[in-house]
């Protein structure tokens, strides 16, 4: 009986198609699980065929309906997997089909596809254009070295003939895909050592031995991360009927190596930019924990309530709703979790107030106190220097460092503002109030009295946690192997936390890993996106050095983001509802578009003309579940770990951001003004790279300084 196998590039045609033509792309792939490979041939309604002309000989098309035809390749050594590789219309399918062909790696071993008539047609001009040029992208590189990470030689003429970034970009949607990703590393400047252990490596079976006669169902095998393999009916059922979640199947080498390593020796660390699969490589990172023992307990965290019942969701669909694996997570924030230890071991729990209310008291006791500082200053030298580092007495202020604080403030001054800290205190004692970080610092102190409660934490979005969050994270398990999984990415700080992870006893050293796939946006909108950051350096997550987005790249392209500049702010509100009735028209379901802005002043104006339009609009702060319809309209700092296919950002005006008030003077604290700044502009990256297929940023008035020229 012949075995069946898809590949991530038929799960993008089967994904949006309709419901009776997926019901015939079903009974077609069941007659590959109950005919013998002669039978097949044989079926009338199947109808397997040759394609003609075509540059694979095995290249074979199905019948599905009239209109539609499946591209299959057919095994002709005698193995008996067939590979399911696209559904497209009837006309379409041949040319596609002819176009193709499919060669295993002889460095991965894995099986890869290239449009190898158009790699032929556009080579012999290129060549020309590339004898007169005066540099070309490669020519450092040997034939050689080229070939030893799997460079073929169709694929080396035309890597010859390539003379900057931008024509490799255009090759990239021709090339195969592991030769493709070997060239995108060597460009951004990694040596061939590098490429071949991040790309060659991680993908290359461990046993594999040079076969020049390598059947398709080894190369098939050997190409997880593109190809699955169907083993029985069931599972045939299951993966067409579901919805089908690539991350689930298809991990990048990358993901799969950081999330599947069997152990690791004590806390890791994975950063990337935004879209890298970070989330996705913690939540299999979750289940490769629960199903190494089965009594593990594991807590995930993340930043928000919202965040948290989207990885709940995913986990769910991940585990296959496996109850027995889902009870043993506890998907959480890291503040509810404080919250829980301090009312469980304390037995009560003083309410926590917000920044705003914080800020109030700040300024009460500025003026009680008669102190010559801004209740801003106060509220900053609380949380980044005192519960920072958790001094809890003068002695302990009066002897710390103050890290990242670009004020000097003497002995004497020390001694005024400490008074301050106390009455602050005594003052949320009163109201028995305290702040969410106070409560953090006290489910701490409990924790490093009492046992861990967790055998493994993950943590997601972990660029924001503020030490004392980190104190909880610490105090949750014990210290030694696979205690923490730490995912981030520090150019998406936009909260401001100062953290040295290895002073709070969370040492990743020697464990740290990059990805930098993306797989949320197009090319166009990251590099967009990028240049609002390329003017700055970014700490990196651990506070050990700086982190750059060196070799983050997207496979995916579009159409370049829509900057535009209004004259008034009426024009630019009206301009965005023209902007998203368009995405509607285009068959965007309104769910699949956020709007967002810096404020909600600007955001009511949105709601209320896109309403008066008759479009239906919904807020991400109500957290509106998936069934809701409505446009999703949010602040800026409420898109974090959120993601739209299509995104306006609006107001991106001088004034709003950086939006001054939230901006030390650098007459104050020099430091604080940067990094202020800083938080600003990542703030504007954040909300940019929530979109997928299509950007839109505005302002009106002057433009932000931190809009890309
Ligand atoms: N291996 C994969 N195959 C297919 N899709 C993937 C894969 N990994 C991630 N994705 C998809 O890419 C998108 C971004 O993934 P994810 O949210 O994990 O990225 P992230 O790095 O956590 O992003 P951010 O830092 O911006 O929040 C999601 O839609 C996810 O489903």
């Amino acid at each position: 009986m012949p075995q069946l196998a898809f590949a991530s590039s038929f799960w993008e045609s089967y994904d949006v198609l309709e419901k009776p033509v997926r019901a015939g792309v079903r009974k077609a792939m069941q007659k590959f699980q109950q005919l013998t490979v002669a039978e097949l041939q044989a079926d009338k309604g199947l109808h397997l065929e040759s394609v003609q002309n075509a540059r694979d000989p095995r290249m074979r098309t199905i019948r599905i309906s009239d209109f539609w035809r499946g591209v299959v390749l057919a095994p002709d050594d005698g193995s008996d997997v067939f590979l399911l590789v696209n559904v497209i219309p009837h006309d379409a399918a041949y040319s596609w089909a002819a176009k193709r062909l499919y060669t295993t790696n002889s460095a991965t071993r894995a099986l890869e596809v290239r449009n190898v008539v158009a790699i032929e047609e556009l080579t012999p001009a290129l060549e020309k254009a590339a004898a007169a040029a005066d540099s070309l992208l490669f020519a450092q590189y040997s034939d050689t070295v080229l070939g030893e990470l799997g460079i073929d030689d169709q694929v080396l003429r035309a890597v010859r003939t390539i003379v900057d970034h931008a024509q490799l970009r255009a090759f990239e949607t021709l090339l195969p895909e592991d030769q493709c990703e070997v060239l995108q590393y060597l460009a951004e400047g990694f040596s061939p050592e590098e490429v071949y252990r991040d790309v060659v490596t991680v993908r290359r079976p461990v046993d594999a031995v040079p076969d020049p006669d390598e059947s398709l169902a080894i190369a098939i095998a050997n190409t997880a991360s593109r190809i699955t393999l169907v083993t029985g009916p069931e599972e045939l059922s299951d993966i067409l009927e579901k919805p089908f979640a690539a991350w689930r199947v298809f991990l990048h080498p990358s993901q799969r190596r950081v999330a599947y390593r069997v152990s690791y020796g004590g806390p890791v660390q994975v950063t990337g930019g935004p879209g890298t699969g970070k989330t996705v490589a913690a939540l299999h990172r979750v289940k490769h924990l629960l199903t190494r023992s089965p009594d593990t307990r594991v807590l995930l965290t993340t930043f928000t309530g919202a965040l948290a019942a989207s990885l709940r969701e995913n986990l769910s669909v991940l585990l296959e709703g496996d109850a027995s694996l889902l009870e043993r997570v506890d998907v959480t924030t890291v503040n509810a979790y404080a919250h829980g230890i301090v009312s469980r071991l304390d037995g009560k729990l003083p309410s926590p107030i917000g920044d705003r209310e914080e800020r109030q008291v700040w300024q009460r006791v500025a003026k009680k106190l008669r102190l010559p500082w801004t209740d801003q200053f106060l509220a900053q030298e609380y949380r980044h220097v005192i519960l920072a580092q958790d001094l809890r007495t003068w002695d302990a202020y009066r002897a710390a460092a103050r890290r990242g604080r670009g004020s000097a403030l003497s002995p004497a001054r020390r001694e005024q503002l400490w008074p301050a800290v106390e009455l602050f205190e005594s003052m949320l004692r009163d109201q028995k109030a305290t702040t969410h970080l106070g409560i953090c610092a006290r489910a701490a102190e409990l924790l490093a009295a009492s046992s861990p409660t967790h055998h493994h934490v993950v943590v997601d979005e972990a660029q924001d946690l503020h030490p004392a969050q980190w104190r909880v994270l610490r105090g949750a398990v014990a210290p030694g192997s696979d205690d923490l999984f730490i995912t981030g990415d520090p150019h998406q700080r936009i909260y401001d936390s100062k953290v040295s992870l290895g002073s709070l006893g969370i040492s990743v050293t020697g464990r740290t890993h990059r990805l930098r796939v993306n797989y949320r946006s197009t090319e166009e909108i990251l590099s967009w996106s990028t240049g609002i950051l390329s003017p700055v350096t970014v700490e990196d997550l651990a506070g050990d050095g700086s982190d750059s987005l060196t070799g983050y790249r997207s496979l995916l392209h579009g159409r370049r983001p829509h900057v535009d500049g209004y004259g008034t702010e009426q024009a630019e509100v009206a301009a965005v509802v023209k902007r998203v009735e368009g995405w509607i028209s285009q068959g965007i379901r309104p769910s699949e578009i956020g709007v967002c802005t810096r404020f909600n002043v600007l955001l009511d104006k949105v709601y209320d003309k896109l309403s008066a339009a008759g479009v239906p609009v919904a807020r991400v702060r109500d957290t509106p579940g998936p069934q809701v319809e409505g446009v999703r309209l949010s602040t800026m700092h409420a898109m974090k770990g959120l993601e739209f296919r299509c995104v306006a950002v609006l107001g991106v005006t001088a004034g709003a951001m950086p939006f001054s008030r939230e901006v030390t003077p650098a007459s104050v604290d020099a430091l604080q003004h940067e990094s202020d700044l800083l938080r600003e502009r990542c703030l504007l990256f954040v909300a940019c790279t929530r979109a997928r297929e299509a950007l839109a940023v505005s302002w009106s008035g002057e433009p932000s300084p931190f809009v890309p020229r």
